[in-house]
């Protein structure tokens, strides 16, 4: 299939790297347009760097403003030159994590009218018009408010954009739509490697891990290892949220994770293209029987 194009909507600056950096760099380079929305610029953040510490948002409250500087750095890395902020830089301010004051706070995208974000989102469906769209489950992948909202924004700009009777320009129908996963077998697999490692970063079990799916939930496998170099220098750009040693990386938690080129997903909407040989276990594939796609596009014609 010529003429690919793929959009992806993630909550904060860092997401795309972690969750779908692979898949970004590999489609970009087999000639896909692939389009980046993220819905907010990452204000609440926590900050890594000591040096950096001034910018978080009880301080001088200039996260924001930095993180747009770490996503076109880790953009540049991942070579998606399409990226925009869900209504511009600042529309809607990061959250911060569930319960905390900051979801109540005017603005905040937890706090965003459903029907007017996802109309923003519909004006870049039907401007791209992308036959693939990837986000978070309706958990948000994590439980973070501005994930959850994310997933209700793409799932409902989904529908509006095929709706003629709906805003301006022409009606999108995108064929497929998927959902960011991580399998519970690779989780469980790279804990016991991490744990067996020097690299100084915390092992958490994956029955305490706020995320993972079963291995059956799993219906696409991306195998995207000759990317991860880019996951990697991506992961790095973003400095204040993510510590890089390679292959592991952490967040402000300090709790490990490994930067696998395979990313997982699950086909929320669509047609599953046929099934394909997925990659080696040791490489973060699910290995055999494997009946799951190994494209988001399989299918698509
Ligand atoms: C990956 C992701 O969604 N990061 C979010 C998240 O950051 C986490 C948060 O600060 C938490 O308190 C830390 O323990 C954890 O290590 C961080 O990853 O939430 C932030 C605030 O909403 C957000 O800016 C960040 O991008
Ligand atoms: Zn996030």
């Amino acid at each position: 299939m010529t003429d690919r194009r793929l959009l992806l909507v993630h909550a904060h600056p860092d997401d795309e790297s972690i969750g779908t950096g692979a898949t970004m760099a590999r489609y970009v380079a087999e000639g896909a347009h692939v389009t980046l929305v993220t819905c907010t610029l990452g204000e609440e953040g926590e900050v890594i760097p000591e040096h950096l510490a001034h910018l978080a948002a009880d301080r001088d409250d200039a996260l924001g403003p930095y993180r747009i500087g770490e996503l076109a750095a880790a953009c540049e890395a991942l070579g998606v030159r399409d990226h925009r902020f869900l209504g511009g830089p600042g529309r809607w301010r990061d959250s911060g994590m569930m319960g905390v004051a900051s979801n109540e706070r005017p603005g905040a995208f937890w706090q965003a009218d459903l029907d007017e974000a996802a109309g923003e989102l519909v004006e870049v469906i039907r401007e791209v018009r992308p036959q693939v769209l990837v986000t978070y489950d309706a958990n948000g992948f994590y439980g973070h408010p501005d994930h959850i909202q994310a997933h209700r924004v793409s799932r409902r700009a989904f529908e509006l954009a095929a709706d003629p009777g709906f805003g301006e320009g022409e009606p999108w129908q995108i064929a497929k739509l998927y959902h960011t996963a991580a399998a519970r077998s690779v989780l469980r697999r790279t804990a016991e490697a991490l744990r067996e490692t020097k690299s100084g970063f915390l092992v958490e079990d994956v029955d305490d891990m706020p995320f993972g799916s079963p291995d059956e939930a799993i219906t696409t496998e991306i195998d995207a290892r000759p990317w991860v170099g880019a996951k990697l220098a991506a992961l790095r750009a973003h400095a204040t949220q993510v510590t890089v040693r390679e292959p592991w990386f952490a967040l402000s938690n300090g709790i490990g994770q490994e930067a696998l080129g395979v990313e997982h997903y699950v086909l929320a909407i669509g047609v599953p293209g046929p099934s394909m040989p997925g990659a080696p276990v040791e490489a973060g594939g699910l290995g055999e029987p494997h009946n799951r796609e190994n494209d988001l596009f399989a299918g698509i014609h």
